[in-house]
């Protein structure tokens, strides 16, 4: 390995812990180890814990509890699990909400759990759009976006929120299962992804310009991968273009990490901005695992995975 790094940080995503039987994907092809994942969440805990340094924070990249929780009510004991095995850590947690969180918990209740790490003093988007930034080390920024602000998940049906995304999902989807892909031209507007309300956009507009001006590096993430090549054509956030107009109006912007397509997946845009789709715990066989720990110098960002994830090196 080069050097000493400026610092580290760990990655994670997809853990949706359930204590239940594996089961599969919608095609029935990927096994999902449920109770498995909170397993391999507790080594991947230890092995970071064990770095020296350990790393100073760690992204948390969404879906940290399966959605099978709600329904057997044991959403809260679940959520515990996984809490409890983060807090052997010793560096603090960013938590991204997935649609798992939000077949889960309302947002009212996410803004009250473990999973609402925006810190108090941190500038965040207006309302309640779980979007903030926070900056590690001089000259760096991490920006928590939230691809589910636009939604149909996680807010009273009477939301106005909610009826503005039930409106724009049903125009672009005109299945009766919205959840269903099938013949749509964006088949990313489907009930289980989400998107950025205009607000969150601007917001982000504004934090970048502020990266640019004070020559900051930005790392952005959010549940929902945002350009095509590091996803495939279902699981892009709603309008994933605007997001991507915003990162490419500016100069700062070097990685955006996402989970949501346990396949993971990765690419660099025509405008340099590495896309890191992280392989997702929950169809990570018992024997392997699936996290990272990201090294930052002053020229680029180390990957270092672990199990499915493979090493890679984004230069700035
Ligand atoms: N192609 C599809 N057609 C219809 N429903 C689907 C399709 N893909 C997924 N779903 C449904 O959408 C929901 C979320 O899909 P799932 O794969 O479980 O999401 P995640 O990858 O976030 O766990 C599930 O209820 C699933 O059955």
């Amino acid at each position: 390995m080069e050097g000493a790094p400026l610092f580290s940080f760990g990655v994670i995503a997809d853990i949706q812990y359930a204590d239940a039987e594996d089961g599969y994907d919608f095609w029935g092809c990927r096994r999902r180890y449920y109770r498995h994942s909170l397993r391999l969440l507790r080594a991947a805990v230890e092995a970071w814990a064990a770095e020296q340094p350990p790393p100073a924070f760690v992204l948390q990249l969404g879906d940290t509890i399966d959605g099978v929780n709600a329904r057997r009510g044991a959403a809260e004991s679940a959520l515990e699990r996984v809490l409890a095995a983060l807090r052997r850590l010793p560096a603090p947690v960013h938590h991204v909400w997935g649609n798992h969180e939000l077949y889960n918990f309302s947002r009212e209740r996410l803004a009250r759990s473990g999973l609402n790490s925006r810190p108090a003093s941190a500038a965040g988007a207006a309302g309640d759009c779980q979007a903030y930034h926070f900056s590690p080390a001089p000259r760096f920024r991490f920006v928590v976006l939230d691809a589910y602000d636009l939604s149909v998940l996680g807010r009273d049906a009477a939301a106005p929120r909610h009826r503005q995304a039930l409106r724009l999902l049903k125009e672009k989807n005109p299945n009766e299962n919205l959840n269903s892909p099938a013949g749509l031209k964006e088949p990313q507007f489907v009930e289980f992804n989400g998107g950025f309300s205009q607000d969150q956009l601007d917001w982000f507009n504004e934090v970048l310009k502020t990266s640019d001006e004070n020559q900051e590096k930005v790392v952005v993430m959010g549940h929902l991968p945002i350009h095509p090549d590091s996803s495939d054509r279902v699981c892009l956030a709603w309008n994933y273009e605007d997001a991507l107009s915003v990162i490419h109006a500016h100069q700062c912007v070097v990685c955006f990490l996402a989970g949501h397509l346990h396949d993971g997946g990765y690419c660099v845009d025509s405008h340099g901005v590495h896309h890191l789709t992280l392989e997702g715990v929950i169809e990570t066989p018992p024997e392997s695992n699936a996290f990272g720990t990201i090294y930052v110098y002053d020229d680029k960002m180390i990957l270092k995975g672990r199990g499915r994830i493979s090493d890679r090196v984004m230069y700035y």
